[in-house]
């Protein structure tokens, strides 16, 4: 069947299918500053290029999918956030959202710590150069032997989340004839506005110990006796993807309050607050993220006022964004390989990737914005779902967007905001093999995490 010009419109006012999306946009072919990275822009030609190098160049180089991530706003980002900061206060990258050597380098360049959540974001790290004392560990059931690691590493900081944990580090470390600084998370009980599942200050979850009922206390005078341990702070996550700053108040005033708590009962003042990261960051053009001297200046006034209110000394403060770093700063590049129009519907645009590159969307309802990068296109806009190719019919990238009616197989779609949590989340679902992640800066590219290979995925499979 021969795809004629979207029969269903869409136009403003026309009753559409349900779903998520917002009216066609006026031009399809721009492209909107909240949700790419700095140094994209259309062609004369009509594609899209970033850091300077065309897309149709880099898909001719390095395949799709393929993640493409623009460094110079990697590195205007953790700028950003350190100069928002302050001598005063430390970043520290959540490697969780991407990791890989190259991050940390930049990290290290750009004067931003680090936190890793597992043996492997450590190992990592290490083998890139991060200082041991810029890194902090976290993790909710940390094995023996990343403790053990970490403490022999040196880093500059553990963050324990159980009472058990408290013994096992202070065990590892006595044995390793080391004093390892360390904080106590706490779950402060505020219900962050987010996805249910990536929220996690509420006390009903897995992390960290609740400051109501006592938790928190107890952890603190278990700490404090223990001499292989020096606590130098509180932590607290609220949780991800949050836009509105009345959590992390929250979660401040009640941070102190622990302060002024440990001070009253043991005569100490902790030297260190930790705010952990889950600022959001604009996925389509609806959504308003706060700049980090917004966020730097809220957080810091909150938690000054409140200590000066307490009589406390400010401490030093840390904040984890991973996200709100990373997140914008690449898109994923995408060929376009069939097209299954369903009149009334919508299109279905099935792309080389999906679930496997990007599983936020099957994960969390994420909502994702798409556009058509190898050429322009003046035709109208048509009603799409980009789904992937596994066997799921769940595999969708982008729920609802508008994709121009001439679309055709052998295009180049990009989804942008796709740094954070996607290469970092990529599984070998139907032994899809994860993309590579491409690094691109003043018209020069090169892959940072290469692709997986079907050798690689052999490999692993002993017989
Ligand atoms: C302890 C901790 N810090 C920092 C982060 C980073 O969060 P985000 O990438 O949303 O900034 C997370 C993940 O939510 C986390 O669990
Ligand atoms: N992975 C999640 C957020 C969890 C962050 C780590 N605590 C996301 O993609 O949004």
């Amino acid at each position: 069947m021969s795809r004629s010009a979207h029969p269903a419109g869409p136009r403003h006012g026309d009753v559409l299918p349900e779903g998520h999306y917002t009216p066609p946009p006026t031009d399809l072919n721009s492209l909107d500053p909240r949700v790419w990275a700095h140094t994209v822009e259309r062609t004369a030609e009509g594609s899209v290029a970033v850091g300077g190098l065309d897309v149709r160049e880099i898909a001719a180089e390095f395949g799709t999918p393929a993640y493409v991530m623009d460094e110079a706003d990697f590195r205007a980002r953790c700028r950003a956030w350190r100069d928002a900061f302050g001598p005063d206060a430390d970043v520290f990258y959540a490697g969780k959202a991407f990791l890989s050597r190259a991050v940390v380098r930049w990290l290290c360049e750009e004067g931003l710590n680090l936190d890793v959540c597992s043996g492997g974001e450590l190992a990592t790290a290490l083998a890139a150069g991060m200082p041991a004392e810029r890194i902090a560990l976290h993790g909710n059931n940390k094995s023996a032997d990343e403790i053990t690691r970490a403490v022999e590493a040196g880093v500059g900081r553990i963050v324990l989340d159980s009472f058990q944990e408290i013994a096992r580090v202070a065990h590892i470390a006595q044995r390793l004839g080391r004093r390892q600084p360390v904080q106590i998370r706490v779950t402060v009980g505020v219900e962050a506005h987010t996805h249910e599942f990536i929220a996690t200050a509420h006390e009903d979850q897995k992390f960290g110990l609740a400051l109501a009922g006592g938790q928190a206390a107890e952890a603190v005078r278990r700490v404090l006796m223990l001499d292989s341990l020096e606590l130098t702070g509180i932590h607290s996550h609220i949780g991800s993807q949050i836009f509105d700053m009345a959590g992390f108040e929250v979660s401040a005033r009640r941070v102190v309050g622990l302060l002024t708590q440990i001070r009253d009962e043991h005569g100490i003042e902790l030297p260190e607050i930790d705010l952990g990261g889950g600022l959001g960051i604009a996925y389509t053009p609806e959504d308003d993220p706060r700049e980090p001297h917004e966020i730097a200046k809220s957080l810091g006034d909150i938690v000054t006022r409140e200590c000066e209110a307490a009589g406390l000394a400010v401490p030093r403060l840390s904040v984890e964004p991973g996200r709100a770093i990373v997140g914008p700063t690449a898109f994923t590049l995408y060929e376009v390989g069939t097209l299954k129009e369903l009149e009334g519907l919508r299109t279905y645009v099935s792309v080389d990737g999906g679930m496997s590159d990007n599983i936020r969307t099957a994960l969390y309802d994420a909502e994702y914005s798409v556009a058509l990068v190898s050429r322009s296109s003046e035709a109208e806009p048509m009603l799409s779902r980009v789904v992937g190719k596994h066997c799921e019919s769940g595999d969708i990238v982008v729920r609802d967007a508008f994709l121009p009616s001439d679309l055709a197989p052998g295009d180049l779609l990009a989804v942008p905001a796709t740094g954070a949590y996607c290469r970092s989340m990529a599984s070998n679902y139907n032994h899809a093999l994860r993309p590579p992640v491409v690094a691109v800066r003043d018209g020069q590219a090169r892959t940072i995490v290469r692709r997986e290979t079907e050798e690689d995925l052999l490999r692993l499979d002993v017989g």
